[in-house]
């Protein structure tokens, strides 16, 4: 069973899928306590919110409601609600809270790509095939730390920046992990004017690429 927040059909918004037509399956839960946190409806797995599998949100607004559901039930939902993309995003939350070779596994048997959004601050467990996208969380509240394993796992990394600070933590990470990744994408924080600036700058200087949330630009979900 997987604590479930949401399901939506979308394009992905963010680094090297942007624009891949995709399902995205938001888990519920997550301790990490990033301040600037865009999905903090998904924090606490409140059992005053649980609701039925039909009842969870498919993004119309923000909720803290939340459900169990199988791959099997997923995969029917996807069904009932007649999408067509055959890329899946799994996010939260943390979605690597959970152990995610069952619902891969199973996403796979039906055709699927997956694609895996994640901290870095758990272990990853997915099957090879699963594309992992790893955004790595450094200093934040919850006290997690970052994971070697995690790094050396990335298909690419994705980091929200909006100082000077967020690039050298960044730098101090690929160090100390001995990873320095093939593909590195900068995401402003917020779509904020100097946040930006500050990526475009960073990755000219870097040789590193822009990833804005298109998305947000374009008032989709
Ligand atoms: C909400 S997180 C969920 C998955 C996982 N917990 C993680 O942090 O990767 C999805 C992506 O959104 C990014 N993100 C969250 N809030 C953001 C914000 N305000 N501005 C830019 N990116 C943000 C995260 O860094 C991550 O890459
Ligand atoms: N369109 C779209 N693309 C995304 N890429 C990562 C997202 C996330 O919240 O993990 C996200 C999201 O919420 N929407
Ligand atoms: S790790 Fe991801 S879901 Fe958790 S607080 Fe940070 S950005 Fe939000
Ligand atoms: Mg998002």
């Amino acid at each position: 069973m997987y604590k479930i927040n949401e399901v939506f059909e979308t394009i992905q918004g963010e680094a090297s899928h942007t624009g891949v037509p995709s399902i995205f399956v938001r888990l519920q839960g997550c301790p990490v306590g990033c301040a600037w946190c865009d999905t903090k409806q998904t924090w606490e797995v409140d059992p005053v919110y649980l609701v039925s599998l039909e009842q969870t949100v498919e993004k119309k607004a923000d909720s803290d409601y939340w459900a169990n559901a199988t791959p099997e039930q997923l995969l029917t939902l996807f069904e009932e609600r007649g999408y067509t993309a055959k890329h899946v995003v799994i996010t939260g939350g943390e979605p690597c809270m959970y152990d995610l070779n069952p619902l891969c596994d199973a996403l796979h048997a039906r055709g699927y790509h997956t694609q895996v959004e994640t901290s870095g601050t758990f272990e990853i467990l997915v099957p090879k095939e699963t594309w992992v996208t790893v955004s790595p969380k450094i200093n934040m509240r919850g006290g997690y730390k970052v994971l070697t394993s995690a790094m050396q796992r990335a298909d690419e990394i994705k980091h929200p920046v909006a100082m000077e600070k967020h690039v050298e933590e960044l730098e101090a990470l690929f160090e100390q992990t001995g990873v320095q990744p093939k593909l590195v994408y900068l995401q402003p924080i917020s779509q904020k004017a100097k946040a930006t600036k500050l990526a475009i700058d960073t990755c000219k200087q870097k040789n590193w690429r822009l990833s804005v949330q298109v998305h947000k630009y374009i008032g989709i979900s």
